[in-house]
């Protein structure tokens, strides 16, 4: 059996189409069902719901044999133990540093002040803020980032943007692009070795459909 792990949403929807690639079709919709392992027309091949934060982590302790993610979250996880072998360039959108219009950032980073910055992507901001060598206090959130500079409880967020509708409609302005996201396949190195051939089966299925090489193992 081999199980892969996928969240709820953009990730399933977009992941659907390679999957049809691979000849694999999820026999029940996830926001019709409640149930968290749905069977697919491959009686060797299961998927199973998880929260997208946590399908790292399913991939590392065996919980599943393959999984799709975010770069955000891996980076986030670390991919510790995780073969990654290709970006399946879905679920695309891009990482920034925003703020409200009323507040100067590139000045704040000039003066070398320190600025507090919301984020729930806490390890990407505390790289790209070290490198720059600008002084932050982080403060961790699970969502809705652009409320804290609307309540004063933060300068600046760090979170992910794609048509930019999000910052807009809260008066916020992208101030700094800090890296492109897109979705990865990521494997569990041991189920890689003992199910070499049904894994490798849908990494180039997968691979195919997406028009990239692999990353050797
Ligand atoms: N607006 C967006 N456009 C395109 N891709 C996005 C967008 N927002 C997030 N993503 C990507 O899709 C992934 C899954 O996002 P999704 O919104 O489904 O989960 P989440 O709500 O961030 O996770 P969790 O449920 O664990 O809090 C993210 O990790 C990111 O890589
Ligand atoms: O630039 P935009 O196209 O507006 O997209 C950006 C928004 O998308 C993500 O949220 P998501 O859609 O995942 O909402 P959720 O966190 O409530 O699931 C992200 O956290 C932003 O809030």
């Amino acid at each position: 059996m081999i199980t892969l792990a996928l969240s709820k949403g953009r990730i399933f929807d977009e992941t659907l189409p390679l999957l049809a690639a691979a000849g694999i079709e999820v026999l029940e919709d996830p926001e019709k069902s409640r149930k968290l392992i749905l069977p697919t027309n491959q009686d060797g091949v299961r998927v199973v719901l998880v929260r997208a934060t946590d399908v790292p982590t399913y991939v590392e302790y065996g919980g599943a044999d393959i999984g799709v993610t975010g770069k955000d979250v891996l980076i986030e996880h670390g991919g510790a133990g995780l073969y990654q072998p290709l970006d399946l360039r879905i679920a695309q959108c891009h990482m920034a540093v925003a703020a409200p219009a009323g507040f100067d950032y590139l000045r704040a980073v000039r003066q070398g002040s320190r600025i507090t910055v919301a984020t729930k992507y806490t390890a990407i901001a505390r790289n790209f803020f070290a490198d720059k060598g600008v002084h932050v206090d982080l403060i961790k959130l699970y969502g809705s980032m652009e409320l804290a500079p609307l309540t004063g409880m933060a300068d600046a967020i760090v979170d992910l943007v794609s048509t930019g509708k999000t910052l807009k409609a809260n008066n916020l302005v992208e101030v700094e692009h800090i890296m492109n996201i897109s979705s990865r396949l990521v494997v569990n190195q041991a189920a890689l070795k003992l199910k070499t051939a049904p894994i490798r089966r849908i990494i180039d299925s997968f691979a195919a459909a997406v028009g990239s090489a692999t990353v050797p193992a």
